[in-house]
Order: structure tokens, then C-alpha cells, then sequence
């Protein structure tokens, strides 16, 4: 489906969805709302028309190193599957390469498209993990997640400081020293 006929059917059930809340779609404020609505939610779920193994693939170089590539800090925010209410925080990268590394950018726009997906924090760990496994090949990797869920902060249990860490890992990084290593790094070094 094109994008101009997905923005004009989410259009219709937002503002259905506006009336349902109580709310007078018509009135001048919200006039355009539905159509806004539809826009941010087809920007915040792009992800579903990206390859992120073409993105690592578009700048795979060949490379001799085989020491830990760390990418840390990498803001993302993404929507929780079972509310759509955003979680957001920061990802963790290492992985340790096998003949070919890849653009340092390119692991950000990784994250990038698995967080703008409707997601579970864990299969969004695992799913870059996995993506960035299959497209290097290299001798591990290791992603961990930082992140706070909004549907515990503004609603629910209501815990607002509380924070959810999940990880992933692959080939070396099953040795605990190197995945110490890695926290390590992502903790300790500023
Ligand atoms: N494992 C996991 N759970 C999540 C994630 N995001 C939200 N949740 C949880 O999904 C669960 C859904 O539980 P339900 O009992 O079906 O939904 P609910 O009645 O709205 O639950 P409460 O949030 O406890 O009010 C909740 O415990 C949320 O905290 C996530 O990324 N991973
Ligand atoms: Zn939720």
C-alpha cells in the first residue's frame, strides 16, 4: 500500500478513535490531528520497510583486526508491543571482528530500525545481535539494552525510576571475562 492511501485509512480511525475518547474531532485544535497522528505513527514504525542486513552489508569493508569494536550510548526510542507506549534508553554494541568490520554508523541505523517497530525489549536485543551476527560473521557480538518503559511510568505499576537491562551475545562473548571486558568498557570508560 502506498504511503498516502496508509495515512488517509489511519486518518479515518484516528479520528474514531478521538470521538471514542470523548473528544470533538471537529473542533479547529484537533482538525488536523488525525492526519499528524498518522504520520508519527507510520514514522515511528518505518522500520517495517527497512533491511537492516542491507544497511551492515552496504559498508562492509575488508579488515584484518580481530580485537572488541565497541559502539556505546546509542539513543533509541522505540514502542512497546503490548501497550504502543514508547520505552526508550540506550543501546550497547561490541563485537569482535572476522575479516570484515563495518560502518561504526551503521550499527547505530541497525538499532535504528529494530526500535521503530511495534517491540518486546528482548527481541529487539536479540534481533540486532542476530542481524549483526549473520551479515559479519564475526567472532561475537554482544548488545545490551538499557531502556525505560513509559506503560510502568504513566500507567500501571507506575514505577518511575525503574530500569529494564537485557543482553544478548554471541561466539567469544560466551566467555564471561569477555563479556566483562565489554561491561566494563560501556561502564567505566566516559
Ligand atoms: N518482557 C517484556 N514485557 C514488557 C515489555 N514492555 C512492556 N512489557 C510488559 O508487558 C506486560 C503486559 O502484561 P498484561 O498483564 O497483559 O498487561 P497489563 O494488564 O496492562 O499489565 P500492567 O502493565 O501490569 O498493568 C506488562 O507486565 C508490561 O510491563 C518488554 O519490552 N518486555
Ligand atoms: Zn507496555
Amino acid at each position: 500500500m502506498i504511503q498516502e492511501e496508509k495515512i488517509e485509512r489511519l486518518k479515518v480511525l484516528n479520528a474514531k478513535i478521538l470521538a471514542l475518547l470523548g473528544e470533538t474531532p471537529q473542533r479547529e485544535g484537533l482538525l488536523k490531528t488525525p492526519e499528524r497522528v498518522a504520520k508519527a505513527q507510520l514514522t515511528l514504525t518505518r522500520g517495517y520497510e527497512m533491511d537492516a542486513s542491507a544497511v551492515l552489508n552496504s559498508a562492509k569493508f575488508q579488515e584484518s583486526y580481530q580485537h572488541m569494536v565497541i559502539v556505546k550510548d546509542i539513543n533509541f526510542y522505540s514502542l512497546c508491543e503490548h501497550h504502543m507506549l514508547p520505552f526508550y534508553g540506550k543501546a550497547h554494541i561490541a563485537y569482535i571482528p572476522n575479516g570484515y568490520i563495518t560502518g561504526l554508523s551503521k550499527l547505530a541505523r541497525v538499532v535504528d530500525i529494530y526500535s521503530h517497530r511495534l517491540q518486546v525489549q528482548e527481541r529487539m536485543t536479540q534481533q540486532v545481535m542476530e542481524c549483526i551476527q549473520d551479515a559479519l560473521n564475526p567472532l561475537g557480538v554482544m548488545v545490551v539494552i538499557e531502556a525505560k518503559h513509559m506503560c510502568m511510568q504513566m500507567r500501571g505499576v507506575e514505577k518511575e525510576n525503574s530500569m529494564t537491562v537485557t543482553s544478548a551475545f554471541s561466539g567469544a562473548f560466551n566467555q564471561a571475562k569477555t563479556r566483562e571486558e565489554f561491561l566494563d568498557l560501556i561502564h567505566n570508560s566516559k
